[in-house]
């Protein structure tokens, strides 16, 4: 990595402020750079102190909380993992994904497309990441799921999807059967986003039952 950031001349994002005007910059073109975009995330050592006003944990499931909207090009979101929450086998929506641990320890299974239904899913690969780390994924590369593993200590971590999106697939793991899902923001810009239930006919929600002013196409 470090002849990475000799060779593109990269600043090292000293804090939150700093990484987010990188990769404000890094998005200014249309092309995404995926080693530049992983470089720069893993760069920026962690600091609660900057990233606390959008830690928002719920104690029933994960939480997203909205943290920067990119100027339209990407979502910058803190997730937060309660001791031992995780969230479903799932795919990205066709976006590119970043995952930086802030906090804690995050463990993600990675699994193959299922090719028909009816089998149970193959999980090709484990992959712990530890505070500063960074993962990436995207639907060419499968399908994951990721748990705080620890019963005794929270987990938080800064995802990047580009381009945003609201609706993804869920999988379950014994039948690969899949199903719309709505993915939610429980919080924008540290304020907790207002309680409704929704009428259409996507019923399983990620990242909290909250309501973010958009209602996406039914399935
Ligand atoms: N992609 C998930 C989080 S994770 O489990 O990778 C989400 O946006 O809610
Ligand atoms: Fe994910």
């Amino acid at each position: 990595m470090e002849d990475f950031v000799a060779s593109k001349n990269i600043k090292i994002p000293q804090t939150l402020d700093d990484l987010i005007a990188g990769l404000y910059e890094a998005f200014s073109s249309d092309r995404v750079n995926v080693d530049y975009v992983h470089t720069l995330m893993s760069l920026y050592k962690s600091n609660p102190t900057e990233w606390k006003k959008f830690a928002k944990f719920d104690p029933h499931r994960y939480t997203r909380n909205l943290a920067d909207g990119g100027n339209g090009k990407f979502n910058l979101i803190v997730l937060c993992w309660g001791e031992g929450q995780g969230s479903s086998i799932h795919s990205h929506a066709d976006a590119h994904c970043f995952m930086k641990v802030l906090d804690g320890q995050l463990k993600e299974s990675l699994y193959d497309w299922p090719e028909e239904e009816g089998q149970h899913m193959h999980k090709k690969a484990e992959n712990i990441y530890k505070k500063n780390g960074v993962a990436y994924i995207n639907d060419s590369l499968g399908l994951h799921r990721i748990e705080n593993p620890s019963h005794s200590d929270t987990a938080v971590s800064l995802h990047l999807y580009c381009p945003a999106f609201d609706m993804c697939q869920c999988f379950d793991e014994r039948t690969g059967h899949k199903h719309n899902s709505r993915v939610t923001f429980y919080s924008k810009y540290g304020e907790r986003t207002p309680f409704c239930k929704f009428t259409d006919a996507v019923n399983d929600v990620m990242g909290g039952y909250t309501y973010d002013g958009h209602v996406p196409e039914n399935n």
